[in-house]
């Protein structure tokens, strides 16, 4: 099988894009870890596949699959570029649309000035539907890793993420604490490893070690779930803009239950086909 694809990025966070209107598409774990292999394959760190909908309030469905094969909830640097591809690709007119994810409708909308916002809906904090493993919902919480102990905001954009406050972010232990705190058992769908260092109240920076990608360039669920988990503790105010090291997000968050609201990059690299 021939499948055409679209190679993007939002803020360094890079995806293969598939046109699932216009092929029939049916892709195995195997198919997207070879797809995401930056040796054998194309090389993403998730593939992105835009697919009709039944739905009568959404547009299109939005389905993700982390590089290591599994489909997960919410990507929102692929909600900038999902936009950007459904309206280069002429599947709509539309510079918003509504679209279905697994977890819910997101809106993302084209600005004048080529950048992308995106309302990511309201975060979670219930344990239960993270999933985090707790008998509490305290802005901090202790987690064991390894023979320390770590202190995380949990907290889900759809998909889950353990939020820390570093002093330094060059010095963040990524590569000693990211695959353990991402398949830790108190997280039972696994969860991605946030690491943020407050600059001031509007402005910190980030890396985020991703659940079933690795450290990526820059991560969009990741800088929500920072910038709220920052707001959680009284480290910031409403609007900030997080550098990551693929790009810059604005994010802004009123609290409580209102949405989270993010802006950012959405770039189109080059067209391709790849055999299957
Ligand atoms: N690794 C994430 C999915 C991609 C999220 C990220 N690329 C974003 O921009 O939000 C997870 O397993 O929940």
């Amino acid at each position: 099988m021939t499948l055409k694809f679209t190679k993007m990025h939002g803020a360094g966070n890079d995806f293969v894009v598939l046109d699932g209107v216009r092929q029939q598409i049916a892709l195995s774990p195997e198919q997207v870890r070879y797809i995401a292999d930056r040796h054998f394959g194309i090389g993403c760190d998730q593939i992105l596949l835009v697919e009709r909908t039944p739905r009568e309030d959404a547009d299109f469905r939005y389905r993700i699959f982390n590089a290591d094969g599994g489909e997960v909830e919410q990507c929102g640097n692929g909600a900038r570029c999902f936009v950007r591809f459904v309206h280069d690709h002429k599947l709509t007119s539309k510079r918003e649309i509504v679209v279905e994810t697994k977890s819910g409708l997101i809106s993302p909308r084209l600005e004048d000035d080529g950048r992308v916002t995106v309302n990511m809906g309201a975060p979670i904090f219930e344990p239960a539907l993270i999933p985090f493993v707790s008998d509490s919902q305290d802005a901090i919480q202790p987690l064991q890793v390894g023979n320390e102990t770590v202190q995380i905001t949990a907290v889900s954009m759809g998909n889950p993420h353990a939020v820390q406050v570093v002093d330094d972010i060059e010095t963040a232990p990524l590569s000693t604490q990211g695959h353990l705190i991402e398949t830790h058992p108190r997280f039972p769908k696994r969860v991605n490893a946030g690491y943020m260092q407050i600059v001031d109240r509007e402005h910190i920076k980030l890396r985020v070690f991703e659940r079933g990608a690795g450290e990526t360039l820059s991560c969009g669920t990741g800088a929500c779930a920072a910038v709220v988990a920052g707001i959680r503790r009284r480290l910031l105010d409403n609007s900030v803009h997080v550098a990551t090291r693929g790009g810059t997000l604005s994010i802004t968050w009123a609290g409580e239950h209102s949405p989270v609201l993010m802006t950012g990059p959405a770039i189109t690299v080059f067209e391709g086909e790849i055999n299957l």
